[in-house]
């Protein structure tokens, strides 16, 4: 057919075998090559012209003359005519070349005349043909596309297979994914288009899966010689060797191209047959890949996921892009199973991540191993990275495919290699440490249910749940012992104080070993508390220390239970509690400036806690912890109660009590804040004569607080929690739960306002001779305020608001938090940054740090556990 590459045929649709042997029409793929189709071998034929002209001419006769008008099909042909489907001939195959009739102009005048006039009295098939034509340019577009990729792909014979005949081998055949440049200098290379669209190739797909002969196409990217990303892809060509028409099966067998170091076998993908061994593929071609040459197909992973079970992937080749979009089971972590390599390579570049941030990170020198521990701002940019990989939403463009790294989480990985190499004989053999996860979580189970292992809790460290904390390096120094060890237990620390017991334990300061990290750590004895029945008490706190992370709380850095001691590991407070810091007080009362700031950051620490639906309970100087900077720390949530919160939005009541939203003297002529007018019925601390300008000032600022109290307001706490138990001091107990009414919320606000109370009188206004007379006047006593010391109006206004016997009409008890913050006490607190407002004085001071009694080299610290009456005692020796 002349020297054109490509033909297009018409040839007629023939069910008899015998008319399509008779068509020993040749044509040529533009690359040269021919195909018979009698014996499957691969023919090279090349014609004269005219010989060919001549041939094609008779044949046609041939055929108009022994064909009626059946119906003709158009093919544009890949290979010789075959009888093995009616179907399957009513589809073009494409072939990449142009597509003209090999007719020319040389031809003698005899020859023309006798086809023209052919044509002329075979009109009836020329409107077949015509028919038949429109199928054909509905099918070019489907053509050309096949035809691009097929280019893009070139078609090596494997080793040992016959491209067109090893029937053994079902014609399979090895096609590799080559440079531009690689194609053209083979010769023996055949292209090959692959549809653009997914949903093409999945079509494709399944009509190959059905045809006999087809060839796998792998493909295989290369970055560079030693670190290779490879992707696999198993794509069936079905050559036309028996058929007139070319299908693509296109099957990845590998999604994972995040990194150019991964190479990766799926397990649950078949190996191909015929399937040339990585090591056979093209290392040169990789190489130019890596100088920047473009390949034919490029892998785009736009949304694989390592998780989930979707993976997709886009094939691209510039100008001509394939998308190839595979959705599969989960690969990732089979990548890691499967190549050490990877682990390594990745090991690596987060080594050279870690380098880079070296720098600029804060270092603590384990005293130990000598490492050092990275600041968790390191971490946390490694985990951010981490995660990136782990989620494994890789889009690796096909520009970048060699150069745009998603990270593996092969950190896990090392380090579970690293656990897993960490001998059990490492551990003291007389302790069983079972360590659990000490993350923050919504999960409210139970310790044992919810505890994870030391793999969860560092792929997803703590402190990625805790952003307020999330630069302490305790978190570091505990990850690097786990790391280190395995696990954590209390072999780990030098105890080197009790701070204090209570109820279900006792806290000691301790230094985790050779980090000069300290924390106080709360050791339970389950055994007693299983006697005593506090367990209950003991998961409780455990439950809320897992949750919390704000600046007034305490911080959970992990748990465990060692010789069947809980402990839980947690902040160290080192400025003692409020308790003994009154009694330290002149007049054994905080100043009203220091208990309004110690009593904000109670409020924010107490609205928190109830916006994750816990009601505290057991609020009481005792309980405040104060932290080194000076801030608080609200501690012990043993006796707290768990519920539910369902935020409402709160229209103002129209018959609120005057009491519960009054603003300064609102009742007295006077606007001074500490006036001494008698509707205020108050001392002042010192009369002061404002200017005019800042008197309205004043009285904008009231109006318009007034006018925030009027708006709806969003409650996200707990309005109505019930509870029968009673439970608190005596003191700060409220008249609900001596009533045994029933309480909810609200008690946390009865005991912020005997809180508030003590703090400014240095007692409890309900306090009896015994805690009987104490609940009696709880329940039955008026709200009484001494001459001294000296309070402000707001103090006590505020005081009565809360300290409301009945429940109900409570400050507090209809909006929560907000609506006590909006009291005039706190007028001009700045909420938002109280955390970084400086806090009051301390008397005295405080000896942070190891106390000097206790030496922190002893490292052979043991406990002894005594149970005193209900008490634990926990003595080292
Ligand atoms: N993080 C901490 N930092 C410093 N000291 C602490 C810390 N936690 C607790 N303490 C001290 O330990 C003492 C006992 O702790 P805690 O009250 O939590 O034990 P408890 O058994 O829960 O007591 P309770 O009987 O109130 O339930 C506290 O009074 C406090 O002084």
């Amino acid at each position: 057919m002349g020297s054109y590459s490509g033909t297009c045929e018409i040839v007629e649709e023939s069910e008899e075998p015998k008319l399509v042997q008779r068509s020993k029409w040749p044509y040529r793929s533009h690359s040269g090559f021919g195909v018979g189709e009698k014996d499957g071998k691969c023919s090279f034929l090349k014609m004269g012209y005219k010989d060919s002209l001549e041939n094609d001419i008779n044949q046609l006769f041939e055929a108009i003359n022994l064909k009626g008008p059946k119906g003709l099909s158009v093919s544009y042909q890949g290979g010789a005519s075959s009888s093995s489907s009616k179907s399957a001939l009513k589809k073009p195959i494409p072939v990449g070349m142009p597509h003209s009739p090999r007719v020319g102009g040389s031809e003698s005048l005899s020859l023309k005349q006798a086809l023209r006039d052919l044509c002329i009295s075979k009109a009836s098939e020329m409107a077949a043909m015509k028919r038949s034509s429109m199928s054909i340019s509905s099918t070019v577009s489907e053509a050309g596309r096949i035809k691009s990729l097929f280019n893009s792909v070139v078609v090596e014979p494997a080793s040992g297979s016959d491209f067109c005949g090893d029937e053994n081998k079902w014609g399979m055949v090895e096609v590799s994914l080559v440079p531009e440049e690689s194609k053209s200098n083979s010769s023996r290379m055949i292209t090959v288009s692959v549809p653009h669209e997914a949903h093409q190739s999945k079509s494709l797909n399944q009509s190959a899966n059905s045809s006999p002969r087809f060839a796998r196409v792998r493909t295989e990217i290369s970055t560079g010689s030693s670190k290779s990303t490879r992707t696999d892809v198993s794509a069936s060509v079905k050559i036309g060797t028996q058929a007139p028409k070319a299908e693509l099966h296109w099957m990845e067998k590998q999604t994972f191209a995040s990194s150019p170091s991964y190479s990766y076998a799926d397990d649950n993908m078949p190996e191909p047959e015929n399937t040339v061994p990585a090591s056979n593929t093209l290392p040169e071609k990789a190489s130019m890949l890596k100088s920047g040459q473009q390949g034919r197909l490029r892998a785009v992973a736009s949304s694989s996921s390592i998780n989930g079970n979707r993976v997709s992937r886009m094939a691209r080749n510039s100008p001509r892009v394939a998308k190839i979009v595979v959705r599969r089971k989960s690969t990732g972590k089979k990548k890691i199973k499967q190549d050490s390599s990877t682990a390594s390579c990745a090991a690596n570049t987060f080594s050279e991540v870690n380098s880079s941030l070296d720098s600029s990170s804060s270092q603590l020198v384990c005293q130990r191993c000598h490492c050092s521990l990275k600041s968790l701002s390191n971490e946390s940019n490694q985990e951010s990275i981490r995660s990136q990989s782990a989620g494994i939403s890789a889009e690796v463009s096909s520009s970048h495919v060699n150069s745009d790294v998603r990270k593996p989480p092969l950190v896990e990985n090392d380090f579970n290699k690293r656990r897993a190499s960490v001998p059990r004989a490492k551990k003291s053999p007389k302790s069983r440490e079972k360590e659990h996860f000490s993350p923050s979580s919504s999960s409210l189970g139970d310790s044992t249910s919810t505890s994870i292992s030391d793999d969860s809790n560092l792929s997803r460290p703590s402190c990625s749940n805790k952003p307020h904390m999330s630069k302490d390096v305790r978190w570091a120094a505990i990850r690097h012992i786990k790391m280190q060890d395995g696990a954590l237990g209390l072999r780990h620390f030098n105890l080197l104080k009790k701070l204090g017991f209570g109820d279900i334990g006792t806290v000691y300061l301790a230094e985790l070993i050779g980090t000069n990290c300290l924390y106080a750590i709360k050791v339970m004895d389950n055994e007693f508390l299983a006697r005593r029945k506090k367990m209950p008490r003991a998961q409780t706190e455990k439950e809320i220390l897992r949750m919390l992370d704000h600046p007034f709380l305490p911080t959970l850095y992990t748990q465990f239970t060692s010789d069947n001691l809980s402990c839980l590991v947690m902040e160290y407070c080192p400025g003692g509690d409020l308790h003994v810091l009154r009694q330290k007080q002149p007049g054994r009362c905080f100043p009203e400036p220091a208990a309004r700031f110690y009593v904000a950051e109670v409020l924010l620490a107490l609205e928190y806690l109830h916006m994750l639906g816990v009601v505290y309970r057991d609020l009481k100087p005792e309980n405040i912890l104060v932290r080194e900077d000076g801030h608080i720390m609200l501690s012990d949530f043993d006796l707290s109660l768990r519920c539910t919160v369902s935020p409402t939005l709160v229209k103002p009541s129209s018959n609120m009590d005057p009491a519960r939203i009054s603003g300064p003297c609102t009742t007295s002529s006077c606007a001074e804040p500490f006036c001494i007018e008698p509707p205020c019925q108050v001392p002042c601390f010192s009369p002061r004569f404002l200017p005019a300008s800042a008197k309205t000032k004043r009285k904008l600022r009231a109006d318009f607080a007034a006018q925030v109290r009027s708006l709806p307001q969003l409650v996200a706490e707990p309005t109505d929690a019930r509870s029968n138990s009673f439970v608190g001091t005596h003191e700060y107990l409220a008249p609900e739960i001596i009533k045994g009414e029933g309480h909810g919320a609200a008690v946390d606000w009865w005991t912020f306002g005997i809180f508030l109370y003590e703090l400014l009188y240095g007692r409890t206004p309900f306090k009896g001779a015994g805690n009987e007379d104490t609940l009696a006047n709880v329940v039955l006593e008026n709200l009484k305020f001494p001459d001294s010391p000296l309070v402000s109006f707001q103090a006590r206004d505020l005081i009565r608001g809360l300290l409301v016997k009945e429940p109900e009409n409570r400050l507090g008890t209809e909006k929560g938090a907000a609506e006590i913050k909006q009291h005039p006490f706190f007028e001009g607190l700045n909420w938002a940054l109280i955390r970084c407002a400086v806090p009051p004085e301390l008397p005295e001071p405080y000896e942070f740090g190891v106390p000097s009694m206790m030496s922190p080299e002893a490292e052979s610290n043991y406990l002894e556990c005594k149970a005193t009456g209900d008490h634990l005692e926990f003595e080292l020796f």
